[in-house]
């Protein structure tokens, strides 16, 4: 009874603002709600005076002071990180006692829109390409002593041909001491661990993701018992790379030596590509 009434009071006090709302007194109008995260609600706005359109994120408030924790905290990581490819932090306010926090809004769609609704196929030279961009962004984010802890198909962006990270709700610096509670299971630790090979976990399963667009398998409709490995048609390479990343095999010490293997491996693709 008192787990239903909790469930209830969360569902209510979470709602979304409604469209046309005016924000931080009267600077920003929201839009449309983009979505709600774990930690957050996020919002498209209207700079009112400028007329931009910007993403405001607000902590849930179902989730009380952890909420807003995690929401300064991205505030504060998102604000050292100045590079091309992640949104701008550009201010924070409170409202109504609630916190809120101002970003670039990226007019783009995700990777997991692209390949789930769109259809959007990567084959494996493509894939690999991808990678090496997006893996440009993580080294430097990683240079900047901060792990993402999130990279996923739905928190990578294309905007025309520019790729770009957002949600940095789960970041966390590499001095901090983990955040993983002792029990949790294996997934969450390789995940979640404030180390860059969790960072490099994920870009492995998030290649696998791109490298699954292209698969086709012999007889649709039935399930496969077999994994990655026997159903993907990619080279040895690509094949060994991603038991580094899903740390099958000794795991990269880090970003660079990833970046490093890629590198050749690309190189070997577009020799063998090139007519002779
Ligand atoms: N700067 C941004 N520009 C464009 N869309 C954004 C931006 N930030 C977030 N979004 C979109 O808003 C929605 C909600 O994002 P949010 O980060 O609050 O949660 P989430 O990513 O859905 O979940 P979680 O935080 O649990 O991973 C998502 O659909 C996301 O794509």
């Amino acid at each position: 009874m008192l787990g239903t009434f909790k469930g209830l009071y969360g569902a209510w006090i979470d709602h979304p603002e409604r469209e046309g709302k005016l924000l931080h007194g009267g600077k920003y109008r929201i839009c449309r709600f983009l979505g709600m995260g774990s930690y957050g609600l996020t919002y498209l706005c209207h700079d009112v005076e400028s007329g931009e359109e910007i993403a405001v994120k607000q902590a849930r408030p179902s989730k009380g002071q952890l909420g807003r924790e995690l929401l300064r905290r991205e505030i504060e990581i998102m604000g050292q990180l100045e590079h091309p490819a992640i949104p701008g932090c550009l201010s924070s306010f409170v409202h109504n006692r609630r916190l809120y926090m101002v970003t670039e809004y990226v007019k783009g769609r995700t990777v997991e829109d692209l390949i789930f609704e769109k259809g959007a196929v990567f084959q494996e030279s493509e894939a690999l390409g991808f990678i090496r961009r997006l893996m440009e962004i993580v080294s430097f984010i990683h240079g900047k002593g901060i792990v993402h802890l999130d990279i996923r198909i739905p928190n990578v962006m294309l905007q025309g041909e520019q790729i770009r990270l957002i949600d940095f709700g789960l970041a966390s610096r590499l001095s901090e001491p983990s955040r993983v509670e002792p029990g949790a299971d294996e997934e969450t630790r390789l995940r979640r661990t404030a180390d860059v090979t969790s960072d490099l976990y994920a870009i492995g399963h998030f290649l696998l993701f791109m490298l699954y667009s292209a698969y086709e398998p012999d007889e649709p409709d039935t399930d496969s018992a077999a994994g990655w490995e026997e159903e993907l048609s990619i080279s040895a390479k690509t094949k060994q790379m991603i038991r580094k990343l899903l740390q099958i095999d000794q795991p990269y010490a880090d970003a660079p030596a990833f970046m490093r293997e890629l590198d050749d491996s690309l190189m070997i693709q577009d020799e063998t590509a090139a007519p002779s």
